[in-house]
């Protein structure tokens, strides 16, 4: 019996995630249409390297492009709005890199076209995809260990020296929290749910007003509390942790991208817990694929999931409902608020941060 065939994929920008994801495409045995980027040059390095049939010259050419079915959206955060719109627009289903967009009007407008249009939507969350982050959901759902209560998690690395660089820009939405803090939020919400949390932050602001580090603690009162720290000025473990009333569960680092988890159950006594360790390693690239990112051989985690929701015909991903990113962005948008980073584009248009 014939196979059905495969989303053909189409790549928007030719930027460091958008080789990284391309490359998880060709490790799924995947079919990339073409990339599109700012010049044909750039499209064409691309293309050339994940062999992909055309090279266009503008984004507007790929997502004109007849052969293409599915857009992936790999452009700094502030383009995410209007290239995704731009996808939709030309009838393509839609996977957009995090954060689905700078805050969360942003991102609702996002999402009701999609459904008004009965396009596939996503943010690419790859970290939901990895099948240890698949454990997890498990044996918390699973309920062995009881109830989950607090979660503590950190992400940090030493940024560019390069000032220009997006992460320090707040005309590209820099900052930390929206790059890197948004992993550990999508934990949190994949832990304790998407309802309304009290969200208190502190954080550490460049001169030019993005934030450089972040602590922020969530609540929901209902179940539990989140205790989150992201850096982009020192090294740090990358690690969570999520504590049960019956033992506690770690995600050793890089968790984003969790290859090892350790479950350490309680017996009752006191300080005493009896550990059980998981591993899955990461997948092996293929040869003469290289990756921009750590651990980006995970990407076809994310490739092979996106594509099962297309083939199912669904609209959006259970592992990443579109009201999940928009639970992150609420967060992120208090957050933001209160440690008053606030980004040019959001004081000259309807999509300010309530
Ligand atoms: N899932 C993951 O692990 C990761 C996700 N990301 C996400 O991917 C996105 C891109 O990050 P990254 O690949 O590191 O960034 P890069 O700077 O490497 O690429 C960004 C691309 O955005 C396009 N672009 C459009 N307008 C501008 C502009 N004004 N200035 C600069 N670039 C512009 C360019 O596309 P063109 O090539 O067409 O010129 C550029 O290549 C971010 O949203 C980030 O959050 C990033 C890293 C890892
Ligand atoms: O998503 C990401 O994960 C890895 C980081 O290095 C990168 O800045 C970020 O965009």
């Amino acid at each position: 019996m014939a196979s059905e065939p495969r989303p053909r994929w189409g790549i928007l920008g030719a930027g460091g995630i958008c080789n990284d994801f391309a490359v998880g495409i060709v490790m799924a045995g995947g079919s990339i249409s073409a990339v599109g980027a700012s010049s044909v040059a750039k499209a064409e390095a691309l293309a050339a390297k994940v062999k992909a049939g055309q090279a266009h010259g503008s984004y507007e050419a790929l997502v004109a492009d007849p052969t293409v079915d599915v857009v992936y959206i790999g452009t700094i955060h502030t383009m995410h709005r209007p290239h995704a719109l731009m996808a939709l627009a030309a009838g393509k289903h839609v996977v957009c890199e995090k954060p689905l967009a700078v805050n969360e009007a942003e991102a609702r407008e996002i999402i009701d076209t999609a459904r008004a249009k009965g396009l596939f939507l996503m943010e690419a969350m790859w970290t939901r995809f990895f099948p240890l982050t698949r454990k997890v959901r498990e044996i918390v759902a699973g309920g062995s260990l009881g109830k989950p209560r607090c979660l503590q998690a950190d992400f940090g690395f030493v940024g560019p020296s390069d000032a220009k660089h997006r992460l320090w820009d707040p005309n590209q939405a820099g900052g930390g929290m929206l790059d890197i803090g948004i992993y550990l939020v999508q934990l949190a919400t994949m832990i304790f749910g998407m309802a309304t949390a009290d969200v208190k932050g502190t954080a550490v602001l460049t001169e030019q007003g993005v934030d450089a580090e972040g602590s922020c603690s969530i609540c929901w009162k209902d179940s539990g509390t989140a205790s989150l720290m992201y850096t982009l000025r020192a090294v740090t473990p990358e690690r969570a942790c999520i504590m049960f009333d019956g033992g506690y569960l770690t995600i050793e680092g890089p968790a984003h991208t969790p290859t090892s988890v350790t479950v350490s159950r309680s017996d009752g006594a006191r300080g005493k817990v009896e550990p059980e360790t998981y591993t899955v390693p990461l997948p092996s690239l293929k040869h003469g694929l290289t990756v921009n990112y750590p651990c980006s051989e995970g990407m076809v985690y994310e490739v092979e999931a996106v594509e099962a929701c297309l083939k199912a015909g669904q609209l959006e991903c259970h592992e990443y409902p579109l009201d999940e990113s928009l639970a992150v962005l609420r967060i992120m948008d208090a957050f933001r608020q209160q440690v008053g980073v606030f980004y040019p584009q959001e004081h000259d248009s309807s999509c300010t941060v309530s």
